[in-house]
């Protein structure tokens, strides 16, 4: 069953074009952008900065509308909805951005935090909310006991645990990951990965995983697909990206080619 679904959408941002009049023009972010999202599916959206990955991100969370086009989710018409008319399936999706640190409230602890989503959909008294923070925190491989600190007191990596501990709390179906492992290094942005791809599985969610590292989407996603300028230019099974063949795709692959040189062969040979 489809889950998401993004049709034709385009999103501008008004640019000042410089010049002494100051002329003021538009910046086409996403140019009739269509992508759809199953449940249980990991789909990986890649491409170099700037590309609009993070624009459709915002749309699909809600932070900003399109200009034309359709967002569904759930069946829902999400584009067109309010915050309030949105808020009953607001559980249903989350999401876990790359600075963890910004997005945990400092003065909160971290038990506070995990359970925050579950305040606005369930009703539970003191003592089994302390239990199910505990639970969350365990799930994503943090000790139950940290419940009491506070976010400066974790590692980034901890941090970022904490953020998908939250974003799990009410069991969501849609997590938009939004670079939220590329400030990490390579050896903890493993174990996240890990992580995520064990609670897909054992929550039976979908994911959105941004990022503009097509390596860490090819061991990560089941689909890609690679934005280039607004536009979605190009698509494959993550085990079969050398299907891949716009020159945006070709650019991403061969930064991660440096560590594969049979796959940099495979692919030079197909340029020729
Ligand atoms: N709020 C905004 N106001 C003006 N321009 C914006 C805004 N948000 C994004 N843009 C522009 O839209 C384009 C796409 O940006 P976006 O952040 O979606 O790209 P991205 O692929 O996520 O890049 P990065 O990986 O660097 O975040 C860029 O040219 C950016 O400058």
């Amino acid at each position: 069953m489809i889950l998401l679904e993004i049709d034709e959408v385009t999103k501008t941002f008004p640019a000042k074009t410089g010049g002494w009049l100051g002329r003021n023009d538009f910046h086409l972010a996403l140019d009739r952008v269509s992508l759809r999202i199953g449940e249980r599916e990991c789909v990986a959206l890649v491409g170099e900065s700037g590309s609009g990955k993070s624009t459709l991100g915002h749309l699909i969370l809600g932070l900003e509308r399109p200009d034309s086009g359709a967002v569904r989710f759930m069946g829902q018409e999400w584009h067109r909805m309010t915050p309030r008319e949105r808020q009953p399936f607001r559980r249903w999706m989350h999401a876990v951005f790359q600075n963890s640190s910004a997005a945990l409230n400092p003065r909160m602890k971290a038990g506070d935090i995990v359970l925050e989503p579950l305040y606005n959909y369930e009703k539970a008294g003191k003592a089994a909310l302390r239990e199910r923070a505990g639970e969350l925190l365990e799930t994503v491989g943090l000790d139950p006991a940290s419940a009491d600190r506070y976010p400066h007191q974790f590692s980034g990596g901890q941090q970022q645990r904490l953020a998908i501990a939250r974003a799990i709390a009410v069991r969501p179906k849609l997590i938009v990951l939004d670079e939220a492992t590329s400030s990490l290094d390579a050896i903890t942005q493993f174990e996240i990965l890990a992580l995520l791809k064990e609670l897909q599985r054992s929550l039976n969610m979908s994911y959105l995983f941004i990022t503009h590292d097509i390596k860490a989407a090819c061991v990560f996603a089941d689909r890609l697909l690679v934005m280039h300028e607004g536009r979605i230019v190009d698509e494959a099974f993550a085990d079969l990206a050398e299907n891949l063949s716009h020159p945006a795709s070709l650019k991403l692959l061969d930064a991660m080619l440096i560590t594969h040189p049979s796959q940099r062969a495979r692919l030079l040979d197909r340029r020729d």
